[in-house]
C-alpha cells in the first residue's frame, strides 16, 4: 500500500463554494481516500479572492468601514458554508473563521492608516481566502469520518518575491514536499492553492488562478502520475461555456494544447500549470464536481488521435492594453525589451505583447486589476524619456478581452487568421491588436470588453468548433411565421444532431410589437411572450436598432413572413449590415424594375443571400428551378401556371358544386388565401407571382403590364371588412353556379391561369396574362386536386415535354417549411466560413 503512488485533487473555488458543492467535495474526498493515497488542494471559497481584492483597495483608499464590511461578506460565506455541512458546531466553526480573520482585520487596518498597500501587504491579504477554506476543508472531512490534515503550502512552496506572481523554486519546494511526504499517508493532506512563501517565510501567491499550479507541483513533488481539478463544469470546453451555450467538453488533449490554452488564459488552467505536468509525464483530469462520473477531459503526452477533432477558442476577461510608442525615430531604446523587463520586475503578467517591426512600439495585455502598476512599472522605467518627450504618454484601453484560436493543426491549415479576423470583422468587432506566429498553434487577438460574447461566439461558429449556429428575427406571427416556429420547434434538435445547425430565434416582432433576446428567446409559449409586449405605433416604430443587435450574432438571417407593403427599406437595411434576407413576402420583389433591381443590387453588394422561394407556388421549387434553367443556358419559351393554391381550390371546390362565398370561407379558414382573400380573388397575387417568374427571366416588367383579368370582380365597397366582403360574396353565388354548370357541359374545368410568353416582348400583345380559363379535361393543370398548383416551363431543352413543377402549393405550413429550406440553405452556404 505504502508504495502506490499519490492521487492530488484540487478543488476550485466554485467547488467549495456552497453547502451543496461542499458536501459534494467532502463525499469525493472521502470516497477517493480509501481507494489509495490522497493529496487535496483547495481555493478560496467562490469569489473570496476578488473580495479580498476589493477589501485591499478599500483599505488603501481609507475606507476601513467599508473594507471590514467585505471581510464580514467573507466571514459570513465561510460560516454559513460550514455550518451547513456541520450544524452542531455551528458556533465552534464560526469562532475558527474569526479567530482565522483577525489577522487580516489588523493587516486591513493598518493599510488603512498608511492608505498603502504594498505587493506584500497585497499578498497577505490575498492569501487569507487559501487559509480559510483549506482550515475549515480539513476540519470537516476529518469530522465526517475522513481523517485529514492542514497542510501550509507556505512551509512547502518556495517561491522568490514577485509578489502577486511568484517564481517558484522547483528544487527547493521539491526537496520540502519530498520531506513532508512520509507522513501524508496516514491522513489526507488539506493544502491551500495560490499561496506559498520566500526562503524567508513572507507569503507570497503565484497569480490568479494558481491553485492549480499548486496541485501540479505538488504532484511533480510527491511523485503523484495524475492530478484532478474538480471545478464546475464538465471539462475544457471548446469555449468558455458561459459564453456560447453551445461549446462542450474536449474528451482528449495533448500537454501541448493545454499548454497552449493555459498559456492564452483559459480561466480554469493558470498558465504555468502544464509545465510540472509536463517535465514530469503527470497526466491532468479536469471533471466536474457535481457529475462524479462523467469522465470530463484528459490531459496527457498522448492526446486525441482524432486529428479532426476540434480544439478551442480561449478568452481572457478583464484585461487593459497598454500601447506604447516612441516619438521621434531612434534605434538607441530598445523600447519593448524595456518594457517587458520592468513589467517582469514589477510581477506583472503579460498576456500578449506585439512589437512593431521597427521596434518603435509596443503593445501589451496585462491584468486590470495591475494595471496601475504596470503603468507605474513603464512610465518609473522610461521616466527620462518621457520628460523629453521622446515617448508618447501611455495609450490605454480597458477593459479589452484576449481572444485566441487554439488548433494543434494550425500551422498545416490555409487562411485560419484570414477566416478568423473576417468572421470577426463581419460581425463589426474591431480589433485593437493581434498576434500569431508566436505559436504555431494559436492566434490572438485583442477586442473590447463589450464584443466578448460576439466575437468569442463568432469565431467558434465560424471554425466549425461546434454547430453552425443560425439567429434568426421573425418578422410576423400570422399563419406561415406561427408554423415556422412551430416547424423550428419541432426541428431543432435534429437539425442540431443531425447536421449541426443549431437555429436561434433571437427576435419576434408583428406591426407593433417586437421580442428580441441576443441569446435566444426560448421558443415555448413565444407568441403569447409577444402578445403580451406593450404595443407601438407602427407609424413610428423602426426595427433598425434591432438589426444592429441582430447583425452582430452568428449567420443573422431576416425572416419576413408577413405580407406587408414597404418592408423594403427594412430588408435594404439588412443586407446593409451583412443581415440575410428570407422573404415569403412578394411585395418587394413586385416593386418597380429599378426598384427591385436596387434592392437585389444592395443584397450582392454586401455578399449576403436574399432567398425568396415560397414567393411562388410556396414551398415549390419554381424559382430555383427557372434559375437554373436560365444559368444554364436553357432558353424559356413558355410558362403557364396555376399559382394560386387559393384560387385553385376555390375553382375545385365550385366544380364540385360548391358555392363560392363557402368556398372562399373554406379557403381562408384553411390558410390558403392571403390574410386579405381580395388579394386572391382580385388576381392580384397571382398577377405578382406571375411577374416575379417573369422577372427571374430578366424581363423588366411591371404589374401594369399584366393582363390582368380578376377570379371575383373588383369588390365594389373595397374600403370595406374582410369579413363584410365575405358576406357579400353570396351575391356572386348563382353566377359562379352557372360558370361552372357551362363548364361540365362543355367537358371544360374552370382553372385560373398566368402565362407568360417571352416572344411577345416587343409585340403589342401582352407578355403576361391571368384570368379564368376553361382548360379542356386531359390539358396540363386540368387534374388539379386541392389546393395544388402547378408550373410548366417549355424550354428549347424540355420542348416536347414541358419541365412541369406540380404540388401543393399554398398553405401556412408548406410556406413555412419552403421558409425554412431558404433558411437552411443559408447556413448550408455559409458553413465553415
Ligand atoms: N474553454 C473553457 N472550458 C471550460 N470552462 C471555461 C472555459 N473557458 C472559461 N471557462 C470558465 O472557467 C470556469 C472554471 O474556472 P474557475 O472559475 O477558475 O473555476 P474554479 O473556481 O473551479 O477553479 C468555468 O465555470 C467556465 O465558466
Ligand atoms: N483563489 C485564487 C486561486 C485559484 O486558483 O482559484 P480558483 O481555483 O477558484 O480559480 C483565485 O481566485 O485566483
Amino acid at each position: 500500500m505504502s508504495s502506490t503512488p499519490f492521487q492530488v485533487m484540487k478543488f476550485g473555488g466554485s467547488s467549495v463554494g456552497s453547502p451543496p458543492r461542499l458536501r459534494q467535495v467532502i463525499e469525493l474526498i472521502g470516497r477517493h481516500a480509501k481507494q489509495g493515497p490522497l493529496a487535496v488542494v483547495v481555493s478560496a471559497m467562490g469569489d473570496t479572492t476578488d473580495w479580498l481584492i476589493e477589501a485591499a483597495g478599500l483599505a488603501t483608499q481609507g475606507d476601513l468601514e467599508g473594507s471590514l464590511a467585505v471581510v464580514e461578506r467573507i466571514a459570513h460565506l465561510a460560516k454559513t458554508n460550514a455550518a451547513a455541512l456541520e450544524p452542531a458546531r455551528t458556533t465552534a466553526l464560526a469562532e475558527r473563521v474569526e479567530s482565522l480573520l483577525a489577522p487580516l482585520r489588523l493587516l486591513l487596518q493598518g493599510i488603512s492608516l498608511t492608505r498603502e498597500c504594498s505587493a506584500p501587504s497585497r499578498d497577505r491579504v490575498l492569501s487569507f481566502g487559501e487559509l480559510v477554506s483549506a482550515t475549515l476543508l480539513a476540519e470537516l472531512l476529518t469530522a465526517s469520518g475522513t481523517e485529514a490534515t492542514f497542510r501550509d503550502a507556505r512551509q512547502l512552496l518556495v517561491t522568490d518575491d514577485r509578489f502577486g506572481a511568484a517564481r517558484v523554486d522547483v528544487a527547493r519546494t521539491r526537496e520540502r514536499l519530498q520531506a513532508s511526504v512520509a507522513g501524508w499517508r496516514a491522513s489526507v493532506p488539506v493544502l491551500p492553492g495560490f499561496i506559498a512563501a520566500t526562503p524567508d517565510g513572507r507569503t507570497t501567491t503565484l497569480g490568479r488562478n494558481g491553485s492549480d499550479y499548486t496541485a501540479a507541483l505538488v504532484a511533480q513533488g510527491i511523485g503523484a502520475t495524475e492530478v484532478t481539478v474538480w471545478t464546475d463544469v464538465l471539462g475544457l470546453h471548446t469555449a468558455d461555456p458561459d459564453l456560447v451555450s453551445d461549446a462542450y467538453p474536449v474528451a482528449h488533449l495533448t500537454h501541448g494544447e493545454g499548454l497552449e490554452l493555459a498559456a492564452v488564459g483559459v480561466r480554469m488552467l493558470h498558465p504555468r500549470t502544464m509545465i510540472p505536468l509536463i517535465e514530469s509525464g503527470i497526466s491532468l483530469r479536469i471533471r466536474n464536481t457535481m457529475h462524479p462520473d462523467h469522465p470530463g477531459t484528459l490531459i496527457d503526452a498522448i492526446g486525441s488521435r482524432d486529428g479532426q477533432r476540434p480544439t478551442c477558442i480561449a478568452t481572457r476577461e478583464e484585461l487593459a492594453l497598454l500601447g506604447i510608442e516612441v516619438r521621434k525615430l531612434s534605434d538607441q531604446f530598445q523600447l519593448g525589451e524595456r518594457v517587458l523587463a520592468a513589467l517582469r520586475e514589477a510581477g506583472v503578467t503579460v498576456w500578449l505583447s506585439t512589437q512593431s517591426a521597427n521596434g518603435q512600439s509596443i503593445a501589451v495585455v496585462v491584468p486590470r486589476p495591475d494595471l496601475l502598476r504596470a503603468r507605474g512599472a513603464v512610465e518609473n522605467e522610461l521616466t527620462q524619456e518621457l520628460a523629453r518627450h521622446e515617448v508618447e504618454p501611455l495609450a490605454i484601453r480597458e477593459p479589452v478581452t484576449l481572444l485566441t484560436l487554439v488548433a494543434e493543426a494550425m500551422g498545416q491549415g490555409v487562411n485560419v487568421a484570414g477566416r478568423f479576423f473576417s468572421a470577426l470583422g463581419a460581425v463589426g468587432v474591431n480589433v485593437r491588436a493581434s498576434a500569431q506566429g508566436a505559436s504555431s498553434r494559436s492566434i490572438s487577438c485583442v477586442v473590447d470588453a463589450a464584443d466578448t460574447a460576439i466575437a468569442v461566439r463568432t469565431t467558434h461558429a465560424a471554425f466549425n468548433l461546434a454547430h453552425q449556429q443560425v439567429s434568426l428575427f421573425l418578422l410576423g406571427r400570422g399563419t406561415v411565421g406561427g408554423q415556422l416556429l412551430a416547424q423550428v420547434r419541432a426541428q431543432q434538435a435534429l437539425l442540431k444532431d443531425k447536421h449541426g445547425i443549431a437555429l436561434r430565434v433571437v427576435g419576434l416582432a408583428d406591426s407593433r410589437r417586437v421580442l428580441f433576446d441576443a441569446a435566444g428567446l426560448p421558443l415555448e409559449g413565444l407568441e403569447e411572450r409577444l402578445a403580451r409586449v406593450e404595443p407601438v405605433n407602427p407609424e413610428t416604430r423602426t426595427l433598425v436598432p434591432v438589426l444592429d443587435e441582430l447583425r452582430r450574432l452568428p449567420v443573422p438571417i431576416l425572416v419576413d413572413c408577413t405580407a406587408a407593403s414597404g418592408i423594403e427599406a427594412l430588408y435594404t437595411e439588412a443586407f446593409r449590415r451583412g443581415i440575410h434576407v428570407v422573404g415569403a413576402n412578394k411585395k418587394p420583389l413586385a416593386l418597380p424594375w429599378d426598384d427591385r433591381e436596387a434592392l437585389l443590387a444592395e443584397a450582392r453588394r454586401h455578399h449576403v443571400a436574399y432567398h425568396y422561394e415560397t414567393t411562388v407556388a410556396s414551398s415549390l421549387p419554381v424559382i430555383d428551378t427557372l434559375a437554373n434553367l436560365v444559368r444554364t443556358g436553357d432558353t424559356v419559351r413558355l410558362i403557364t401556371a396555376s399559382l394560386s393554391g387559393s384560387v385553385g381550390f376555390i375553382c375545385n371546390e365550385l366544380m364540385a358544386g360548391v358555392p363560392l362565398s363557402v368556398s372562399v370561407r373554406t379557403a381562408k379558414e384553411r390558410g390558403f388565401t392571403e390574410p386579405d382573400p381580395r388579394e386572391d380573388l382580385s388576381g392580384t397575387d397571382v398577377a405578382r407571382k406571375a411577374l416575379i417568374l417573369a422577372r427571374e427571366l430578366g424581363l423588366p416588367l411591371s404589374l401594369s403590364d399584366v393582363a390582368l383579368e380578376p377570379f371575383v370582380p373588383e369588390d365594389p365597397r373595397p374600403g370595406a371588412s374582410v369579413d363584410t366582403f365575405l358576406h357579400g360574396l353570396k351575391a356572386l353565388d348563382a353566377a359562379y353556379a352557372d360558370r361552372v354548370t357551362r363548364c361540365r357541359s362543355a367537358g371544360t374545368v374552370l382553372r385560373y391561369l398566368a402565362r407568360i410568353d417571352p416572344s411577345k416582348v416587343g409585340t403589342d400583345s401582352p407578355v403576361i396574362r391571368v384570368g379564368p380559363v376553361a382548360i379542356e379535361a386531359g390539358q396540363p393543370g386540368a387534374d388539379l386536386r386541392g389546393a395544388e398548383s402547378f408550373v410548366s416551363f417549355t424550354t428549347t431543352r424540355h420542348s416536347d415535354f414541358p419541365l412541369v413543377v406540380r404540388g401543393a402549393g399554398a398553405g401556412g405550413a408548406v410556406t413555412a417549411s419552403g421558409v425554412l429550406a431558404d433558411i437552411l440553405r443559408i447556413s448550408q452556404a455559409l458553413r465553415g466560413r
